[in-house]
């Protein structure tokens, strides 16, 4: 038997971890798109190391993200976060899933482009209202009627999140199947550069 039909053909795991080498995926979307419960899941299929930048905001301030906006307000917050994001990109490769603003920031944003593969997990406003109304510790979305809210920045901010390298739609489907949506994008990334390389 030759050596290429004993050994096994790569997994679409394996497949996406070579394309991205030492490259940062980072995810990148509105509040509920899945980007830390879908990233967390991707670091672990691709494994390499996962952090949330919110988590680690929380950490380093010693406050929840609401605490933050109530105690210093969103500039400071956003500030913080552009320094967290920076630090968290230098060593790559690493899953980084950021806070839903964080792409917005054209700093954080130029910063996110350089360091890594970014990817947009794009929903539909019923998908995340429907996951957001679920929890209310999120400060943007204290308001008199905080569906519209999230309406707003929809149309704010999807032009932006297009700029992303990657777009995955992220719906009701199960959290394995939307791993494998983000692995076949990835993977789909270096066909098409190979394809336009052949052109
Ligand atoms: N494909 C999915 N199927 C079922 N539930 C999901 C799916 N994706 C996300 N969720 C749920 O939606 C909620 C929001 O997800 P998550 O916290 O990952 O969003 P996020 O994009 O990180 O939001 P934020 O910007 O506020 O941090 C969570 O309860 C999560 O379990
Ligand atoms: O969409 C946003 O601007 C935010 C989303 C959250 O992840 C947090 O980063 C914070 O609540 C702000
Ligand atoms: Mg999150």
């Amino acid at each position: 038997m030759t050596e290429a039909a004993t050994s096994a053909a790569p997994t679409l795991s394996e497949k996406a971890r070579a394309v991205l080498g030492k490259r940062n995926l980072v995810f990148v979307g509105l509040m509920g798109a899945g980007k830390s419960v879908i990233g967390r899941l991707v670091a672990q299929s691709l494994s390499i190391p996962f952090v949330d930048t919110d988590a680690e905001i929380e950490k380093v301030s010693r406050m929840t993200i609401s605490e933050l906006f109530a105690a210093y307000g969103e500039a400071e917050f956003r500030s913080l976060e552009t320094r967290v994001i920076e630090r968290l990109l230098r060593n790559g490769p690493r899953v980084i899933s950021t806070g839903g603003g964080a792409f917005i920031n054209e700093n954080t944003r130029r910063q996110i482009k350089n360091g890594g593969i970014s990817i947009w997990l794009k929903a539909d406003l019923d998908v995340l209202w429907e996951r957001v109304s679920k929890r209310d510790h999120r400060p943007l979305l204290k308001t008199e009627n905080p569906k519209q809210t999230l309406e707003n920045l929809m149309i704010q901010r999807y032009p932006v999140y297009a700029d992303a390298d990657l777009t995955v739609q992220s719906g009701n489907v199960r959290k394995d199947v939307m791993v494998n949506e983000v692995l076949s994008a990835i993977v789909g990334m270096a066909d098409h550069s190979s394809e336009s390389e052949l052109r």
